[in-house]
């Protein structure tokens, strides 16, 4: 690579800016990496706009500081003790598939987190990811190439309809990916025994609870 070349990219990586509501070392509550240790970044903005959403206030893309590459990735290596060897970090949101993730993903590699993402994939792929969380919504569509690199389908049960509606992403992801259902939260009581007998009646699916939720943890 020319001089010039690795100037620009070392100058677009420190330089890059993203807005962060929230980062915070807790334990995974959910899917596949349930029970890990894990540290999240929850980047600002979304515009999926899913009614039963738990984290409204990540939103509003301008409601929240933007803090540099390095900034992010030096408080992340601080609060988990300097350490990140079997420690995931979580790029979640907001939907943070409405920014540019090579940057942060390259940076926290490099000090040694595997990568994760939380995403609805009603954005364009960016970044260089260990695991992929699908969640797709009904309220924007998840994009075919997320689809494809899915590891996990985590689909979000908030009334009877929603099975029938999480066996046609089943059809299109990968063969590898791992099929969660997980009970909208308000919802849980209510979609439970359904879910229950679903995954009876159709054992490649898995049940997923947010657990942090059961721990009272972040
Ligand atoms: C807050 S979202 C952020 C990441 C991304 N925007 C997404 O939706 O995948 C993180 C996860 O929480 C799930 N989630 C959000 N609100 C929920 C609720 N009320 N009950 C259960 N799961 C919920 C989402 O489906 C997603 O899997
Ligand atoms: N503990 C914990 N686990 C989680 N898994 C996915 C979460 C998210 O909001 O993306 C989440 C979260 O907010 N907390
Ligand atoms: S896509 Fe994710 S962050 Fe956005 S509204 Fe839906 S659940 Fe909330
Ligand atoms: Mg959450």
């Amino acid at each position: 690579m020319m001089i010039e070349n690795i100037e620009k990219n070392t100058t677009t990586q420190t330089s890059m800016h993203l807005p962060v509501m929230e980062s915070f070392y807790t334990i995974q509550g959910e899917g596949f990496y349930q029970g890990h240790a894990a540290y999240f970044i929850r980047l600002g903005g979304c515009d999926v706009g899913c009614v039963w959403c738990d984290v409204k206030d990540s939103w509003d893309i301008d409601a929240h500081p933007k803090f540099s590459i390095d900034q992010i990735v030096a408080k992340a290596l601080e609060e988990v003790g300097g350490d990140p060897k079997n420690i995931i970090a979580v790029i979640t949101g907001g939907e943070p598939l409405m920014h540019p993730l090579d940057a942060l993903t390259d940076a926290l590699h490099q000090v040694g987190f595997q990568t994760n993402i939380e995403t609805s994939g009603a954005h364009p792929l960016s970044g260089h990811f260990d695991w992929i969380c699908l969640s797709p919504k009904k309220f924007k569509f998840a994009l075919p190439d997320v689809i494809q690199a899915a590891n996990e389908l985590k689909v979000i049960i908030f009334n009877k309809s929603d099975f029938a509606w999480a066996e046609k992403y089943a059809a299109e992801v990968n063969p590898a990916c791992k099929l969660y259902i997980q009970p909208e939260w308000s919802k849980r009581a209510e979609m439970l025994p359904l879910m229950i007998d679903y995954v009876k009646s159709n054992p490649q699916w898995e049940i997923c609870l947010q657990i942090h939720k059961y721990m009272d943890i972040p």
